[in-house]
């Protein structure tokens, strides 16, 4: 089942995450550690997500020509581009919702096509709805996102109820857990998307552009969701338009431009931020460079909310 729910942070990666990925056995830490402890640098985090040469064609168009993007266990990882760039493409790519034509895609160490541990990886889609005509709750549609761990043949336990309502407290929807999601504003809705994607307790969260469309007050809610399963250290692959209220939980950005990777490194610094020490004139993550790479993804003249990528 692709229902995933998601995320973090490079700092101690290795040792944070809340234990699912630690016990003996997983797949996802079948990975092979790289060099050997030598007691002085600490071996790398293993890659949870791993896309390497893919290329992909929707219609007769070649939308992905070549992709390689890695992230370690822990890491918060921000895809951005310009739209159309192929980030969205990209990401169902990596569940499954989009074949690629050339190249691999592993998920915890395991070939996508033999990958079956969906309860590990959480998604949240681009702007749909958890609603669909569907007279559903709150509740009912953030228990939903648990079925990838419980399966249908068994009553939830105590402890899948708790799950349920802690991402429901989570997102701020306690007080219309029992309310139909179609009642629920877009950035409500949004924020059940997110509780549903977070209920099965991924280790890897993917997120197509979450703040789309979403108010301040949600906006801020999500980002201290987000906050809280990076600390807990959730890896996060989030698709983005603009950093914004995220920034400060962004360990790498990777740019995308027409279906390639354009940057790999540290986030871009938005309008009037200066750069950092050592930043040099054309370095891929300064911001002049990129303007000139055209990866913004607003038409010039539109007004700018963050100024990411101008
Ligand atoms: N089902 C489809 N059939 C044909 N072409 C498609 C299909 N879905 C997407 N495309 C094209 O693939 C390209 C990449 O689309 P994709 O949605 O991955 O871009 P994106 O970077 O996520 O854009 P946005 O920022 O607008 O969401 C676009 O040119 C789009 O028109």
């Amino acid at each position: 089942m692709n229902q995933l729910t998601g995320a973090t942070e490079v700092r101690d990666v290795a040792t944070t995450h809340t234990g699912r990925a630690e016990s003996a056995g997983r797949e996802a830490d079948d990975v092979p550690r790289t060099a050997p402890d030598t007691g002085s640098t600490p071996p790398p985090a293993p890659t949870v997500l791993s896309l390497r040469g893919a290329t992909a064609t929707l219609g007769s168009r070649p939308v992905l020509r070549g992709i390689d993007l890695s992230l370690r266990r822990g890491e918060v990882v921000a895809l951005l581009g310009a739209n159309g760039s192929g980030k969205s493409t990209a990401v169902r790519s990596v569940i499954g919702q989009v074949p690629l034509t050339g190249g691999e895609v592993t998920l915890f160490g395991t070939p996508l096509r033999r990958f079956r541990d969906w309860s590990r990886v959480g998604y949240v889609p681009q702007r749909t709805t958890a609603a669909s005509g569907v007279p559903a709750t709150v509740r009912e549609v953030v228990a939903s996102g648990r079925l990838s761990r419980t399966g249908l043949l068994r009553w939830p336990t105590r402890a899948d109820r708790a799950a349920v309502q802690r991402v429901i407290e989570l997102v701020g929807l306690a007080d219309r857990a029992k309310d139909a999601v179609g009642a629920l504003s877009g950035g409500q809705h949004q924020r059940v998307l997110i509780a549903r994607a977070l209920a099965a307790e991924p280790e890897l969260l993917i997120m197509d552009e979450p703040m789309a469309g979403v108010d301040l007050a949600s906006q801020e809610i999500l980002a201290a969701t987000l906050r809280e399963q990076v600390t807990a250290g959730t890896t996060v692959l989030l698709v983005l338009h603009e950093l914004g209220p995220l920034e400060p939980l962004i360990d790498r950005a990777v740019v995308l431009r027409e279906g390639r990777v354009m940057h790999d490194g540290p986030p871009p610094k938005a309008v009037g931020q200066h750069a950092p020490a050592g930043d040099e004139p054309g370095h891929p993550a300064s911001q002049g460079h990129l303007a000139n790479q055209g990866c913004h993804p607003h038409a010039a003249g539109e007004p700018l909310r963050t100024g990411l990528l101008t």
